[in-house]
């Protein structure tokens, strides 16, 4: 069979996590309106089985965080663990959902892929947003570039043109070991998956800046036969962010708590219990120390 590793990179916003999910066909990345959602490393495991008429392959996703120029650590630590993925990968899928000439963002991310000898993908995403003639000129941009092998245009969101490029992908994996079990979607643990849903939530739920401050982690993850028992605690970065996400009466937390406990229960198949805790941690973004406390940075 044909295996091997695929690295998504691009701009935040630009349609990674649903391309990805897209690609799956369930929900394993989180997806939200709001840019930099994805902080972690995401894996998405593709299988296909092998049949009469055609070769099994085994194609391992790693969605990378949002690449951008980081203005504080947790920014550069994001900036130098998505380079470093570009370079391990076998293939890399480069989103973009615009002109290169639209912002400094996109370019950003060209100057970096120059300087890795992986092939790439270019992936023109949000085609259902485009007139032909707006694709026509992106695509050309990109072209005179002469830094990628191929070019897609796809609607991750609709799905169009995802399974030929998922197809595509396939030329460009050698014969390799099934790296994970067939059945295996993810490898992340559930725990993480927990913290990504309460994150999430809380972006739907709390405007502005508050959001990007916010970081969950599991207290405590317990299965019993018919109940999960999950406690988080959210951590902020200042007091009045916590009465914001606390809500008056409560309310904000609950709602998040909520819509949380649903999904989760929806997405584990079991009922559960969770208890949220807010607290404070001043300038957690940029600290070393918090930064891989989280899970954000390679411990030293
Ligand atoms: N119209 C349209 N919207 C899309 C498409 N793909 C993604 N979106 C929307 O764009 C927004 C961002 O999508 P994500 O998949 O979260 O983007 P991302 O690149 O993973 O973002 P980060 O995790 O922040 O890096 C969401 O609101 C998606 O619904 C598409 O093909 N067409």
């Amino acid at each position: 069979m044909k295996s091997g590793f695929i690295g998504i990179v691009g701009r935040p916003n630009v349609g990674k996590s649903t391309l990805l999910n897209q690609i799956m066909g369930e929900k394993i990345a989180i997806t939200s309106d709001k840019p930099q959602t994805t902080r972690n490393t995401i894996r998405g495991i593709y299988t296909r089985g092998e049949t009469a008429d055609r070769e099994g392959v085994q194609m391992v996703f790693i969605d990378t965080p949002g690449i951008h120029k980081g203005r504080n650590k947790l920014g550069a630590a994001m900036t130098d663990m998505a380079a470093g993925t570009l370079r391990e990968v076998d293939l890399i899928l480069f989103l973009i959902d615009g002109p290169l000439s639209a912002g400094p963002g996109d370019r950003y991310i060209v100057e970096m892929l120059r300087t890795v000898d992986t092939p790439k993908i270019l992936v023109v995403n949000k085609t259902d947003t485009m007139q032909p003639e707006n694709y026509l000129q992106i695509y050309n941009e990109y072209e005179e570039l002469g830094l990628f092998d191929d070019i897609y245009g796809t609607s991750a969101k609709n799905g169009t043109n995802v399974p030929e490029l998922v197809e595509r992908i396939e030329d460009f994996l050698e014969e390799g070991p099934m790296y994970f079990p067939e059945d295996m979607i993810t490898d992340y643990p559930e725990r993480f998956l927990v913290s990504e849903v309460i994150r999430e939530k809380l972006l739907l739920y709390l405007q502005e800046e508050v959001p990007h401050g916010v970081a969950v982690e599991i207290e405590s993850f317990r299965e019993e036969p018919k109940l999960t028992r999950i406690s988080a605690v959210i951590y902020c970065e200042k007091k009045s962010h916590k009465g914001i996400i606390i809500g008056s009466g409560g309310k904000k937390i609950k709602g998040v708590g909520k819509a949380a406990r649903l999904e989760l229960e929806a997405l584990l198949g079991t009922k559960i219990y969770l208890e949220l805790f807010v607290k404070v941690r001043e300038n957690w973004r940029d600290s070393d120390f918090d930064l891989s406390n989280f899970g954000y940075k390679e411990k030293d």
